[in-house]
């Protein structure tokens, strides 16, 4: 059986105490690999690691030898891409189709793209008049944060984890990683890569196991990491908050979301349903941006439900080595009992099931995995838990409209604001609803189209702070303004 292991300072190491859990592939319960558990003495190891390269080589290399070791990184994952791709297929489940096109090239160009934006950021300066007449000079320069402690979950691992280790390293910061315990293999693997691209010893560590009273807590309780960057849970955002509070820490939180569609009956709806389906179904479910309320107007009510009831039901579910399949299982069978959980509350709450709200049939052989049906409903309360909770998973519940204002009122009224997605072919109404909408994140006519400049991040409970672009460079930089009298 493979052991996972910790990179600390540029080696793989086991854990002192011995201590190890199983890594399981969710597509047929099987055990995948044996993976290290990190007591504090491991991540003191690797926070110590992480200051002395923070301290050493890479801080005092220049802005070009950093982003050129920072592009090999980016070839590095593409030079092993199957690898990566296996491996990421394999901890998660998910169909090697949406792998190869999203996760593991995200991956990639997560480095490239930093690389490129730091060396075109300008600097702020302000010139200002003094009493004796000479003037003053004001100039800011960004200097890095130190030591980053980054925190991730299991939906896109490796895309998500990158999204943070990209810009921290290009802003000359050195990164302790906690990657989720349910998917630790690509974030392991990557410090192969690392190495080989000839990042230094330290720069980059990463630490597994669990989020309390594991490693995730004993990093984001150590005193010498600067700042966090996390994504995943509202809940576990508020613990890491104040685990960070101590210290006076910063943090970028990246949390749940509970969002919605909103489809008018002037969109075209060949896109709407096509849009709609990626948008609840994608990745099982089981990403941030994913929508989970669909708000259609009357008129087109009957026929958009008909039309992704059909979609629904034509998704293939299968592994991800059947070529065929489009939809993979649920992370995990813990996973799965919250998921079905909320399918049974909606029964229980008078539903009208639309299409699956059960387990499939699958083949002996996949019979332990994660399944689960792509579900929709209907009729439920506005303030049904299934309509307000987030579910993270292959399903969606839609409710008709009758004017702009109470599809807006609707989208924005529960406490989470990610990200939100409206089908209409209306550009005046688009740019008044996308303006009304309270989402970090709004597309109009499309779903998850990412132009990495752009900024990202949740409003209300879906997060704090904004990370893609130059907003990733702010957070993961100290801005200082130097003033100097002529
Ligand atoms: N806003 C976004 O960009 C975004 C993106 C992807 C996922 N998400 C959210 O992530 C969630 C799914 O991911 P998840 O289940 O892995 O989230 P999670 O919060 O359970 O875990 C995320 C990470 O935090 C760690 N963790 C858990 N408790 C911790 C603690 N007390 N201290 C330190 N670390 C701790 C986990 O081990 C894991 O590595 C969903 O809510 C989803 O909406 C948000
Ligand atoms: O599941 C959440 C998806 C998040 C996506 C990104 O952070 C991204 O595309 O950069």
């Amino acid at each position: 059986m493979k052991d996972i292991k910790h990179f600390i300072n540029g080696e793989y190491v086991g854990s002192a105490s011995g201590k190890t859990f199983d890594n399981v592939n969710p597509a047929n319960g099987r055990v995948l690999s044996r993976v290290h558990e990190a007591g504090r003495e491991e991540v003191n190891a690797a926070v110590n690691a992480a200051r002395a390269a923070f301290n050493g080589p890479w801080g005092r290399m220049t802005v070009d030898q950093r982003t050129e070791i920072l592009h090999k990184v980016a070839d590095g994952i593409n030079a092993r891409f199957e690898e990566f791709l296996d491996a990421e297929c394999q901890d998660t489940g998910k169909p090697r189709s949406l792998a190869s096109h999203i996760d593991i090239p995200r991956g990639a160009a997560n480095f490239k793209v930093f690389a490129d934006l730091i060396k075109n950021v300008p600097a702020e300066s302000f010139e200002m008049p003094t009493p004796d007449g000479t003037g003053a000079l004001n100039y800011g320069i960004r200097r890095p944060k130190g030591v980053i402690g980054v925190i991730s979950p299991w939906n896109l691992p490796l895309l998500l984890m990158t999204w943070k280790v990209g810009p921290a390293l290009a802003c000359g910061n050195t990164v302790v990683v906690k990657p989720s315990e349910e998917t630790p293999t690509t974030t392991a693997l990557l410090g192969e890569v690392m190495k080989a691209a000839g990042v230094p010893d330290g720069v980059y560590n990463v630490v597994h196991g669990f989020g309390g009273n594991s490693a995730g807590a004993f990093l984001t309780e150590h005193p010498d990491v600067d700042a966090f960057t996390f994504t995943g849970e509202t809940g576990t955002g508020e613990t890491i908050m104040r685990a960070a509070a101590k210290g006076v820490r910063q943090v970028s939180l990246e949390l749940g979301g509970k969002n919605a569609g909103i489809v008018f009956a002037d969109c075209d709806m060949d896109k709407a349903i096509e849009g709609t389906l990626r948008s609840v179904f994608a990745n099982c479910g089981q990403v941030c941006l994913g929508t989970e309320r669909v708000y259609v107007e009357r008129s087109i009510f009957d026929e958009f439900v008909a039309r992704l009831k059909a979609g629904a039901e034509s998704l293939v579910i299968g592994p991800p080595d059947d070529e065929t399949s489009n939809f993979g299982p649920l992370i995990s069978l813990k996973h799965r009992e919250k998921v079905l959980s909320y399918y049974q509350k909606a029964i229980d709450e008078g539903a009208t099931v639309i299409t699956g709200g059960g387990v499939p049939d699958m083949p002996a052989e996949l019979a332990h995995g994660a399944w689960v049906q792509p579900t929709i409903w209907t009729g439920l309360k506005d303030d049904s838990p299934v309509v307000t909770e987030e579910i993270f998973g292959p399903c969606c519940h839609i409710r008709p409209f009758d004017s702009e204002a109470e599809a807006v009122q609707l989208a924005n009224s529960l406490p989470y604001g990610l990200a939100s997605a409206i089908w209409t072919e209306n550009v005046t109404r688009a740019h008044r609803v996308a303006a009304q909408v309270e989402a970090g994140i709004v597309w109009v006519n499309s779903w998850f189209l990412r132009d990495l400049r752009t900024s990202f991040g949740g409003s209300k409970q879906s997060g704090i702070g904004r990370e893609g672009g130059v907003h990733s460079l702010e957070f993961y930089t100290e801005l200082k303004n130097i003033c100097i009298k002529l």
